[in-house]
């Protein structure tokens, strides 16, 4: 089970905050038993996986970070540089981060071959198994096939769970035929906890996400819940349930999802600054809600500084890799050491 304390100072009790503290068979079974779904009648769902539903939604929590991919400075064609993969990993560890997603929007995996994707989702498992992450690949944003043929992989390699964008050019207009894609996919890693990526600011799909949810549940014996990355909070919260994974995909909705419940997290800025976002979840731990609400806006400008409030995507992810780019060439005890940093964006 991946912990989210830090390995190298065991002994710091500051860290062991119900946010980040490794989740023990005592919180598996006290989960059972305990009001986190929003409607307290309702049960796990029935479905064939729901048996492991609980202990793996204990398993996920805490901060992930989705990682950037690192590309070979070439300029006649930019390919997947896979060197810098375990040092990145190791420094994630250190910072106390639960896993990584891989492949995801800010790793550009829908900009990638599938080879790389392939080969990237191989390193970065491997790297997570060397130093106890979890690592959720992102197979989505590819036409069927290669989607297919990833999630294939994914069910090879074993990895801790899978994420899927809907069909981006047969956009799905009903929730039955969003949950009947994501059951095509999800056959093919069926013993891999799988979560469909709801961002309907950039997909173009935007549908009821409390009835797929239940629909995908009764469908897809290996649903296990959302990538959700939606400013509707209200529906987040109302998925929210007991077995299911609801990872929240907003930097700016941090407190206010603490807040209705979210527990775990997948955040471009996890990269750049853990210090920060654990500071927010540290403080809503300690009930100081001063402090969250601070800590947030101080981290909600330096987006904006860093993104230049950039909305093209592209732009985006090159600023904010340019921002880490900053803030390890100026820490000697970043992952790449100190000096320019080795990491080719
Ligand atoms: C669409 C997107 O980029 N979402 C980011 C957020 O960190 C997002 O950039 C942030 O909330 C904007 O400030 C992460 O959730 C991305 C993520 O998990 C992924 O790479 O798939």
């Amino acid at each position: 089970m991946a912990g989210f304390r830090r390995d190298t100072d065991k002994s710091d009790e500051s860290t062991k905050t119900p946010f980040l503290q490794e989740s023990t068979a005592d919180d598996v079974k006290s989960s059972r038993t305990s009001d986190h779904a929003s409607d307290p009648g309702e049960r796990a769902s029935p479905r064939p996986f729901a048996k492991d539903a609980q202990l793996l939604t204990c398993r996920f929590k805490g901060l992930l970070a989705p990682v950037f991919s690192c590309f070979k400075d070439d300029d006649s064609r930019r390919s997947l540089d896979v060197r810098p993969i375990n040092r990145y990993a190791e420094w994630l560890k250190n910072q106390t981060i639960a896993g990584v997603v891989v492949n995801g929007v800010v790793g550009e995996g829908p900009m990638m071959r599938v080879r790389e994707r392939k080969a990237n989702a191989e390193y970065w498992h491997r790297a997570a198994l060397r130093h106890n992450l979890l690592v959720l690949i992102q197979l989505g944003g590819a036409p069927l096939p290669d989607v297919l043929s990833l999630a294939s992989h994914a069910e090879e390699l074993h990895v801790s769970g899978v994420i899927v964008l809907p069909d981006l050019f047969y956009r799905p207009r009903t929730v039955d035929q969003l949950v009947g894609y994501c059951k095509h996919v999800a056959s093919r890693c069926r013993t891999r906890p799988f979560l469909y990526y709801h961002l309907p600011a950039m997909t173009g799909v935007n549908l009821d996400m409390v009835e797929f949810c239940a629909k995908a549940e009764r469908a897809i014996p290996n649903f296990m819940g959302l990538h959700y990355s939606s400013g509707d909070l209200e529906m987040g919260q109302r998925c929210l349930r007991l077995g299911r994974v609801i990872l929240l995909g907003s930097t700016a909705l941090l407190a206010s999802g603490l807040m209705s419940g979210f527990s775990c997290c997948s955040l471009a800025v996890i990269n750049i600054r853990p210090d920060l976002v654990r500071r927010i979840c540290d403080a809503f731990d300690a009930n100081e809600l001063q402090r969250v609400r601070d800590t947030q806006r101080e981290l909600n400008q330096l987006i904006e500084i860093h993104t230049q409030l950039s909305t093209n995507l592209e732009k985006w992810v090159s600023s904010m890799k340019s921002w880490l780019n900053k803030e390890f060439t100026s820490r000697a005890n970043g992952p790449f050491g100190a000096g320019p940093a080795r990491i080719v964006f």
